[in-house]
């Protein structure tokens, strides 16, 4: 990432110490009142969809939100959102780009020259580009930053958790990863940095089927509520697999799919705000 350090100045206000792990601060310029993470136990269980649609969602409520993909690896938030730009170098910090509903984003793959290219990097690099894009993008006024963390409960994710001031957790959980030890596992580790775990959202839930409505429990009943209880974390709802939204995913435009279930889980994340 390029950047001019000495014009980089820290809010020196916003460094603090919970449970001695001090977490870094952003640019002096930002006023980021919400950090909420989102994790998942394992990838490809819709943490980075769950993500994009939470932010599309809040966005439309007329919230200034951003989206901070930590994903390095593997990151997918701007091709879901069909966003290109390359952030903008303005001297003492990075733009993030922005959708077309206008969240802004920053993401390695949009620093990459080639949008395939594979990011081959090791655990420390990977945890200092996530902290850059804390510290050094100029993220503006946000009500919320959402920040699709990797997958797991590896290094990657706990660099971030230990790092920037996250208010709030968001699991995001498949049928078949629903089990009790992965979820404790997340909520574990969270406790841990002192985040409180906001709640548990389970990914292709159910089908719709398209000729006669009927719902269809894929994967058996539904266990996720269940497994919030025992958990002792709330359950936020369960998402159904749709052919539109892996759609719209793959076209970029996540934008236009409208989820009355995710409307549901952003009015709950609404309720945990930061003002
Ligand atoms: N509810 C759903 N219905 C249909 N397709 C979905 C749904 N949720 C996610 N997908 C699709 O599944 C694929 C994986 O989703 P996504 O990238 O969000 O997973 P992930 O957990 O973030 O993966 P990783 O951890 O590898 O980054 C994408 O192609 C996405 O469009």
């Amino acid at each position: 990432m390029k950047q001019n350090e000495s014009n980089i100045k820290k809010n020196d206000s916003e460094t603090y110490t919970e449970k001695g792990v001090e977490k870094i601060p952003t640019y002096e310029l930002n006023c980021i009142r919400n950090v909420v993470a989102v994790m998942s136990g394992k990838g490809g269980v819709g943490k980075s969809t769950v993500t994009g649609l939470l932010a599309v969602s809040l966005q439309r409520e007329g919230y200034k939100v951003g989206i901070l993909d930590a994903d390095i690896t593997g990151p997918s938030i701007p091709k879901i959102f069909g966003v290109k730009k390359r952030p903008e170098d303005i001297g003492f910090g990075l733009m993030p780009a922005e959708s077309s509903s206008g969240i802004r984003i920053m993401s390695l793959n949009l620093l990459l020259e080639n949008e395939d290219d594979p990011v081959i990097w090791r655990g420390p690099l990977i945890a200092n580009a996530i902290k850059q894009f804390w510290t050094d993008v100029v993220w503006g006024d946000l009500d919320y930053l959402l920040i699709d963390l990797p997958p797991g409960t590896s290094d990657e994710p706990l660099t971030v958790m230990q790092s920037l001031p996250i208010n709030g957790l968001i699991i995001v959980s498949s049928p078949q990863d629903l089990v009790l030890m992965v979820v404790k596992k997340a909520i574990k580790m969270a406790e841990m940095m002192n985040i409180p775990v906001l709640g548990i959202v389970k990914n292709y839930s159910y089908l719709v089927c398209p000729k006669c409505g009927e719902r269809i429990e894929v994967f058996g009943e539904s266990r996720g509520a269940e497994v919030a209880r025992q958990a002792g974390i709330p359950f936020l709802g369960s998402l159904p697999v749709d052919y539109k939204l892996a759609q719209l995913c793959d076209r970029g435009e996540i934008e236009s799919y409208k989820s009355d279930e995710i409307k549901g889980i952003s009015e709950w994340l609404k309720r945990t705000e930061r003002r």
